[in-house]
């Protein structure tokens, strides 16, 4: 038997419905009723959408007020005892209150220890899996009383039932919850794995629930199976799945349940193979199905056909959830045929997409509009892949019952289509030779080695220790915002906005005199996001219009299509970054200075410009990043022929871009820094570079941080721990360059205080010699508000100056 699913759906909603209405209940512009009523809007669109293309098994619990694991957080009754005194009542607005003080933080109005209006920071942060989505991270502590306090996923599910839908439930499994879950400091690694058993009677009563309720089928989402697990872990997964088995069975006897119809468990793995936890996750016999990424995870083919799955279910992911490109049809048909016809006619298939469409935009109807026709004809977001999905069933079963294939004449023309319009727009010239060399002709390492280049630098820099800098956004403004949405709806020319924008960089200048900062930004104003605006720029890239994808809870980003070879037409930054040194120049002419101020040009790197975009499939990932590390060398060497010599080239994304097997890892490593370094060494020794990460725990990507040779790393270590930070101590292992490890969260409105701030460099100053430590904000400021900005740096640079003073240094 043949059908089709699909493992989740994005939570956008039409015209970013979502975003929308979360923001104006934060803004108390809506009821909690009229949020509530969005969410049901967006869940019944997609239902319906789901089910009139044709998929047999339509998905429930995909949706989020904010995040997937904090739903389940608060679900499981995982509450961090700060939130003690947050008021949790039963009524809606109680309910959603709670919920969204977990994600954004609260105020307390205690009673108890807390001081009226103390405020209770909000679970942090982190990436979800490889991808550019965040969740949060629950915490777990001996204290957390683990019970059902809702059972919205069995609401939904009946909702769904009633609307006359066959639903599938999902939700994440425990062994997932508990790997991004967070533990007190003391418990050990084994311990935290205990903790999946006291889950398992929770999941084995919604479970239940979701059967007595008529459900035939649950979802399990497991994707650390995509990961590379210790024997430990996996053995606690064993355990916990059978232990599971075993709670649901002993409940279904003593009259929970269903009596008549057991639910199928299906066990979801995706984003890459199971590889070598094929054996035990699919050995778990309390699954009726499994779950393959037939996309990123084609190496368990042979495990699958050799396992064979007789009497189970297999669902196949062979459209690609992450991607954009349209896929084609024909070439998956007969991928599936080569692979599965053989299949044992007692085995059910599920046609399925490879991964959720979370990280898809909503539609590329909305882009008909605003893109080439030609590129247009080749993508496919969410909701077409849906349809493709569908498609792909129809041909397989008709295949598979009349032995005759259905042709499906217009996709696969669009399929040749692609080879041509890639062609048509690659590099006119695509040698492998730089197309401009710099002074350091076409190597791709320095000049000097590190300490060749400090000696350079310090002597031609001359900058005092403890030196002051940001990472390089300065608030955006509605004014700008208005005038880009202007400029870009043709109602003001590109003159017009380019004035704002200059308006701008002059205020910021003025700014960054009069708070005395020691090396300067130009706020990077003209970019609505730091990979969007490459993406804007390069060649053989192109950005939507309305493709937005969830980054985390009403964030949204744009991620740019890379969709032939990429090389820079025009220069990008130079222009801004002239009027910049001009800018510098005019103000201490007038105040007859002849001291020199530097200004640090901002280049958002190739494998963050890769990793944060869509990029074409037919070329490995490694050559696309390379092609984008040439087209940034070009810039770097432009800037620096117009005098701009210190240079930041941000790489926030490249943890994230670390594959999730341990074994590939080795060859990203050295492909990461191979590209990092093509971008940043065509240059004279004189020339700083400067690189930025943030939003990931490092420590395991010291090795690249360390390959990148950099001469300053900023990074977002305010969160993070010492024992990275000990990894990074300048002289030891190899590790030598400047670092600015970020005086204070950016993230949050609250001001800095000065005490904070020193207590914080002082921590620093424990580990790394002064003599190398550079004082910034942890992160951009570009989501903060003028307001905030001045006050929080003025703070910071008076703290940079008190120190000097205390080492006797001015
Ligand atoms: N690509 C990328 N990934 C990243 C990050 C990043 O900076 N870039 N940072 C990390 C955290 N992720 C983040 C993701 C999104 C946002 C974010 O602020 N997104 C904005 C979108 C910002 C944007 O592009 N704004 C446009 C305007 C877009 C728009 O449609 N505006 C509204 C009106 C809203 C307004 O006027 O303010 C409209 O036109 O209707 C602009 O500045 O020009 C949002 O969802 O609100 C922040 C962090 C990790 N991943
Ligand atoms: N240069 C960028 C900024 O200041 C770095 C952001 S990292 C997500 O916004
Ligand atoms: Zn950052």
């Amino acid at each position: 038997m043949i059908s089709s699913s699909i493992v989740g759906f994005p939570r956008v909603g039409s015209d970013r419905a979502h975003k929308f209405a979360l923001e104006k209940y934060w803004r108390k512009k809506i009821t909690v009723e009229e949020l509530v009523e969005a969410g049901k809007k967006i869940k019944l669109r997609n239902w319906e959408f789901e089910s009139k293309a044709g998929i047999e098994q339509i998905v429930v619990g995909d949706f989020s007020y904010y995040d997937h694991i904090l739903d389940l957080a608060v679900a499981f009754n995982v509450i961090p005892s700060r939130f003690k005194d947050v008021k949790r009542g039963d009524g809606l607005e109680d309910k959603f209150e709670f919920y969204f003080s977990l994600a954004r933080g609260a105020k307390s109005t205690a009673n108890g220890n807390n001081i009226e209006g103390d405020s209770i920071h909000p679970l942090e942060m982190t990436k979800w899996f490889d991808t550019n989505y965040h969740c949060l991270v629950p915490e777990i502590s001996k204290h957390t009383e683990f019970k059902l306090t809702n059972k919205d996923l069995v609401e939904e599910y009946v909702h769904a039932k009633n609307q006359g839908y066959n639903a599938k439930p999902v939700i994440v499994g425990p062994a997932t919850f508990i790997y991004f879950s967070k533990f007190e400091d003391n418990t050990s690694t084994e311990s935290k794995w205990d903790y999946l058993n006291k889950l398992i009677p929770l999941y084995a009563d919604l479970i239940l629930e979701l059967e007595k309720n008529g459900a035939k089928m649950i979802q399990i989402d497991e994707p650390i199976l995509a990961t590379t697990l210790d024997s430990e872990v996996l053995d606690a997964f064993d355990r916990a799945y059978k232990l599971l088995g075993g709670l649901i069975e002993s409940k279904r006897n003593i009259g929970y349940g269903d009596p008549y119809y057991k639910i199928k468990l299906f066990l979801a793995n995706y984003y890459s193979s199971y590889d070598e936890n094929f054996d035990v996750a699919t050995s778990i016999d309390i699954f009726d199905g499994f779950h393959f990424d037939l996309v990123n995870g084609i190496s368990d083919i042979p495990k699958i056909l050799e396992k064979g799955f007789k009497n189970k279910t297999l669902s196949l992911g062979l459209v690609d959830g992450r991607n954009v490109w349209k896929t084609d049809l024909k070439e998956r048909f007969n991928f599936f045929i080569k692979n599965f016809a053989g299949l044992d006619p007692s085995v059910s298939v599920i046609i399925n997409s490879s991964c959720s469409l979370l990280h898809l935009p909503l539609t590329v109807k909305k882009e008909k509009d605003y893109l080439e026709t030609d590129l247009y004809r080749l993508l496919s977001f969410a909701s077409e892949k849906v349809i493709e999905i569908s498609q792909l069933t129809t041909m397989i079963s008709v295949y598979r019952e009349s032995r005759s294939l259905v042709a499906f004449d217009e996709n696969f023309q669009d399929s040749k289509f692609k080879k041509v319009f890639i062609c048509k727009h690659s590099r006119p010239n695509p040698d492998t030779k730089p197309r401009k060399t710099g002074p350091n002709e076409d190597k791709f390492t320095r000049i000097s080695s590190f300490q060749g280049r400090k000696k350079i630098q310090n002597e031609y820099f001359n900058l005092p220790i403890y030196p002051t800098t940001t990472i390089g956004s300065f608030p955006q403004t509605t004014d700008i915002r208005s005038k880009r949405r202007a400029y870009k709806s043709g109602e003001i020319t590109y003159e017009q906005y380019l004035d704002e924008i200059k308006r701008k960089i002059i205020d910021c200048i003025h700014l960054q005199f009069e708070l005395d900062l020691d090396v300067f930004v130009n706020g990077e104003y003209e970019r609505t996001d730091m990979v969007e605006f490459f993406g804007e720029n390069l060649e053989g890239m192109e950005v939507t219009t309305n493709g937005w994808v969830q980054s985390y809870g009403s964030r949204y980003v744009k991620p740019p299509i890379i969709f032939a070879h990429v090389y820079r037409g025009n220069p990008m930054t130079c222009e801004l970054m002239e009027f910049t040194l001009k800018t510098i120049q005019s103000v201490l002419d007038s105040i007859g200075s002849t001291k020199k101020k530097y200004v640090k040009a901002i280049l958002t790197g190739p494998v963050t410009i890769v990793k944060w975009s869509f990029p074409r499939n037919d070329i490995p990932i490694s050559e696309v990043t390379k092609q984008v590390a040439m087209a940034i060398r070009e810039e770097v060497i432009d800037l620096e022929a117009i005098g701009v010599h210190m240079i930041q080239v941000d790489e926030p994304a490249i943890r994230e871009g670390l594959p999730l097997k341990k074994k590939d890892q080795d060859e990203y490593k050295q492909w990461a820094i191979e590209s990092f370094r093509t971008a940043t060494s065509g240059i004279n020794d004189f020339t700083q570079i400067h690189t930025h990460m943030c939003y990931s725990d490092f420590y395991e990507i010291i090795e690249i941080i360390k390959g990148l040779d950099v001469d300053v790393l900023t990074i977002e270590s305010v969160k993070s721990n010492m024992k990275f930070l000990n990894n990074l101590v300048p002289g030891k292992e190899n590790y030598e360059a400047g670092i600015g490890p970020g005086a204070y969260d950016v993230h949050s409105p609250a001001i800095p205080s000065k005490e904070e701030i020193i207590e914080r460099i002082k921590q620093y100053t424990k580990y790394f010699d002064k003599k190398s430590v550079w004082i910034n904000p942890d992160c951009g400021n570009k989501t903060r508000t003028e307001a905030e900005l001045k006050p929080a740096l003025q703070n910071m640079i008076a703290v940079a100056k008190q120190l000097r003073i205390q080492e006797g240094e001015n």
